[in-house]
C-alpha cells in the first residue's frame, strides 16, 4: 500500500528546536546517599578525593628479593637474607648495604632498598650460622619491580568527577579509597500510561478489532535501561474523565509517559487532559518520522507531589505525550525525552554516534526528519587494528507500527528534512539504540 503524503509540516517545530526547548527547561534532580554496592549505574552527585598515596609506600612488584641495586651490579653475588616480608607487614627493619631480604608481591620495601630481583633470577644457598644466602643471578636497574608510593594517584586528589557514572572500575575506585558510601543522583521516578480503547494487556487474547498493548512493556525496558525507577500505570480506555484520572495520577511522579491519543483523531483525548489538569504544552508536534505527534509538558499535578516522600524531589513533573505507534513513541524516548531523563539523573545529554559506509543507497527524504531502523555491523578481527570501515544496511521500513524491524535494528540512520538521495557507498553516521 502506498504511503500517505505527508501533510504540510513546514509549521512545526523541527527536531533541532525541539530539542533546544527540552534542553532548556530546568531540571533539579534529586540527590541520595547509598551505600556503594548500591549505586551501580547511577550518577555521582559528589567528588570522590583519595584518601592517601596509591600506593601508599614503595611496593614490591614481585616476589623476589629487596636489594640496593648497587650492590649487585657485579652480578653474580651472593648476599646474606636479613629478613622476610610478606604482604601486609612492615618491614622490621632498614636494609643495610650488602644484605638483602625476601620481599612478596605487593608487600612495602624496606627503607634503603630500591630494587627487587624476581626469585627466578636467583638461587638459594645453605645458611651461613642461623642466617639464609642466595645467589643474585642477574643485575637490575634502580627501580627495577618498584612501583613508587603516589604513583598510582597521589593524597587529595580529585579521583571520580561528580557527574560521572558509577560503573564497575569507578566501583573499584571508591572501594580503594574507603568510599562506603555515595551521595549520587536518584533514579528518576517515572510512570508510563498507555490509552486506547483497543489495547489490551498482553496476557489476554484480542478480540478482532484488538491489538495487544506493547507500548508499555517496551517503555518499562527503555526507560529503565536510561536509568528510571519505572511504574506501569497500565491502559485506559479512551474516555475523557478516565483519562484524565490516570493521568492525574501520573502527575504525582518525577516524569508521566503517555501513549497514543495524541494526534487528531476524535479519541485523542490526551493534549486536553493535560491542559485541563494544569500541565504547561511546551511542544505539540514536532517535524519527525516517526513521531510527529510528539508533546512535552512541564507541571501539573499540584497537591500530589506532597505525597512523594522526599524533600528534594522537583517540584514540576514532566510529561512525554508520545504517539500510540510503537517506533514513534521509541524513537522520541530515545531521541527527545531522553535529553530530560539524562539532566534528571544527574548527567548531560550526550548521543551515541557509530560511523559507517551506507550498504545500499538511499532515495531523497521527505520534509520530515527521518529515523530510519538500519543494522550496523563492525568487520571481524580481534583487535583494534582495522582497515574495513563498519557496514551499515537501512532495513526495510514498514511504518511506525513495524516493531518487528525495529527488534532486527541496532541503529538508527538520521536522514535530514529533505535530503538528497544517498549513493551506496556514503559515509554516514547512525544513532545506537
Ligand atoms: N489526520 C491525521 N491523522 C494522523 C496524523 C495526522 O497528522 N493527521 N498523524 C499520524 C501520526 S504521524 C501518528 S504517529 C499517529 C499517532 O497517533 P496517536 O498518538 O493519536 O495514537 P493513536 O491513534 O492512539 O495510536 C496510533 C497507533 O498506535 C497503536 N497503539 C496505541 N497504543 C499502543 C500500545 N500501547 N501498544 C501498541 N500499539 C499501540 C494504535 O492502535 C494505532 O494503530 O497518528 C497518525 N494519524
Ligand atoms: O508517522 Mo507518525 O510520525 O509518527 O508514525
Amino acid at each position: 500500500m502506498p504511503t500517505p503524503a505527508d501533510p504540510d509540516v513546514s509549521a512545526l517545530l523541527s527536531v533541532r528546536q525541539a530539542i533546544d526547548i527540552l534542553d532548556a527547561e530546568p531540571v533539579v534532580p534529586r540527590i541520595v546517599r547509598l551505600p556503594l554496592g548500591r549505586c551501580r549505574g547511577l550518577r555521582l552527585a559528589q567528588d570522590v578525593v583519595s584518601d592517601r598515596d596509591y600506593p601508599p609506600f614503595d611496593k614490591s612488584l614481585m616476589d623476589g628479593y629487596a636489594v640496593r641495586a648497587k650492590d649487585i651490579a657485579a652480578a653474580p653475588v651472593d648476599l646474606p637474607v636479613v629478613g622476610v616480608i610478606p604482604a601486609g607487614h612492615w618491614p622490621e627493619h632498614p636494609l643495610e648495604p650488602g644484605e638483602t631480604m625476601a620481599i612478596m608481591t605487593g608487600a612495602p620495601m624496606p627503607a634503603g632498598s630500591d630494587a627487587t630481583v624476581p626469585v627466578e633470577q636467583t638461587q638459594e644457598l645453605g645458611a651461613e650460622g642461623d642466617v639464609g644466602r642466595v645467589r643474585i643471578l642477574t643485575s637490575v636497574a634502580a627501580g627495577y619491580a618498584v612501583a613508587r608510593q603516589a604513583s598510582d594517584m597521589a593524597a587529595g586528589r580529585i579521583v571520580l568527577a561528580r557527574g560521572s557514572i558509577v560503573d564497575a572500575p569507578a566501583i573499584a575506585v571508591a572501594a580503594s579509597v574507603g568510599a562506603a558510601e555515595l551521595e549520587v543522583y536518584a533514579r528518576p521516578r517515572v510512570a508510563i500510561l498507555g490509552t486506547g480503547d483497543e489495547i489490551i494487556p498482553i496476557d489476554q487474547a484480542p478480540t478482532q478489532s484488538q491489538i495487544r498493548n506493547s507500548n508499555n512493556p517496551m517503555l518499562v525496558a527503555l526507560l529503565e535501561r536510561l536509568g528510571c525507577d519505572v511504574t506501569d500505570l497500565g491502559i485506559v480506555a479512551d474516555d475523557e474523565e478516565r483519562i484524565r484520572a490516570s493521568v492525574q495520577q501520573g502527575l504525582g511522579f518525577d516524569a508521566l509517559f503517555v501513549t497514543g491519543g495524541m494526534s487528531m483523531g476524535q479519541f485523542d483525548f490526551v493534549p486536553k487532559a493535560l491542559v485541563e489538569l494544569g500541565v504547561t504544552l511546551k511542544i505539540t508536534k514536532v517535524r519527525v518520522k516517526p513521531g510527529k505527534p510528539f508533546v512535552f509538558g512541564v507541571g501539573g499535578g499540584e497537591g500530589l507531589r506532597a505525597s512523594v516522600p522526599d524533600a528534594s524531589v522537583p517540584s514540576s513533573p514532566f510529561v512525554f505525550g508520545l504517539p500510540g505507534n510503537p517506533l514513534s513513541a521509541f524513537v522520541c524516548t530515545l531521541r527527545l525525552a531522553s535529553r530530560v531523563i539524562v539532566r534528571m539523573s544527574g548527567g548531560m545529554p550526550q548521543d551515541r554516534w557509530l560511523t559507517g559506509r551506507l550498504d545500499v543507497g538511499l532515495p531523497a527524504n521527505g520534509p520530515r526528519e527521518f529515523y530510519q531502523p538500519v543494522m550496523y555491523r563492525q568487520p571481524g578481527g580481534l583487535t583494534s587494528r582495522q582497515n574495513e570501515l563498519p557496514s551499515i544496511e537501512p532495513l526495510a521500513w514498514k511504518g511506525s507500527a513495524d516493531v518487528f524491524t525495529l527488534a532486527r535494528a541496532n541503529a538508527l540512520l538520521v536522514r535530514s528534512e529533505n535530503e538528497p538521495t544517498l549513493p551506496k557507498g556514503t559515509m554516514v553516521r547512525v544513532l545506537e539504540i
